[in-house]
């Protein structure tokens, strides 16, 4: 799949995020899967696993792919962000919690490195409010995020998605994204459409990435 953008419109893309924690099982996912999506995350237990020196590696084996870093940065917007982008990340997660210090630090060095930000709004209680100040800081996306903590309480990242719709920056849903709700994802205002446990966890990961991205597909 290219990840390229039309006359300058952004395409929806498809992001796996590869949640396990060694290198060695992570390679053998993405040999699996790894043609089937646009964005390669690398998800928060990998790189606290195995570090972040399994960027370039990653990095060097999908040339094509997106890289992201989903380091749900708290604090040290300027040192974590540099980490990451200095081993070719071209994309970091930041949370909507953090001081806009935090996030402002991430989005200077993400313009210096030609890389990009995404913030995450996993916890936000006013999701809506909270959009609106980070879209002033400028950052390049804004995710809706249902917490993995939270996946038995029935709480919709589609339904959160739909309080930001007016939302101009870039939109993501992650949290429980399946086979069942991907093409209402899909058709959702979301550009990033982020699917973890769905593929990785299933018998056959490059069956349901391929599903997914036949439908993203039609979408397009
Ligand atoms: O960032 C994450 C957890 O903090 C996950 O990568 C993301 O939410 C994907 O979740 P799922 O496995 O439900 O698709």
């Amino acid at each position: 799949m290219e990840k390229k953008e039309r006359g300058g419109e952004s395409i929806k893309k498809l992001q796996l995020a590869v949640d396990l924690t060694e290198l060695k099982s992570s390679l053998k996912l993405l040999q699996q899967v790894g043609k089937y999506v646009d964005i390669i995350e690398l998800g928060t237990p990998l790189l606290i696993s195995e570090g972040i020196s399994i960027i370039p590696i990653i990095k060097e084996l999908y040339p094509d792919k997106i890289i992201f870093a989903d380091l749900k940065i708290m604090d040290g917007g300027d040192i974590i962000s540099e980490l990451a982008f200095k081993k070719g990340a071209d994309m970091i997660s930041v949370l909507a919690a953090a001081n806009d210090e935090t996030i402002k630090a991430a989005i200077k060095n993400a313009q210096t490195f030609n890389a990009k930000v995404l913030v995450d709004m996993c916890a936000i209680k006013n999701i809506k409010k909270r959009a609106q100040e980070v879209e002033h800081l400028k950052t390049d996306y804004i995710s809706v995020h249902r917490a993995t903590d939270r996946e038995r309480d029935g709480t919709d990242p589609l339904k959160e998605l739909e309080l930001i719709e007016n939302i101009k920056t870039k939109k993501a849903v992650a949290g429980g994204i399946n086979l069942n709700n991907f093409e209402a994802a899909c058709r959702s205002t979301a550009d990033t459409i982020i699917v973890g446990g769905a593929i990785y966890r299933s018998n056959n990961p490059a069956s349901i990435a391929r599903k997914m991205n036949k439908i993203l597909n039609n979408v397009r």
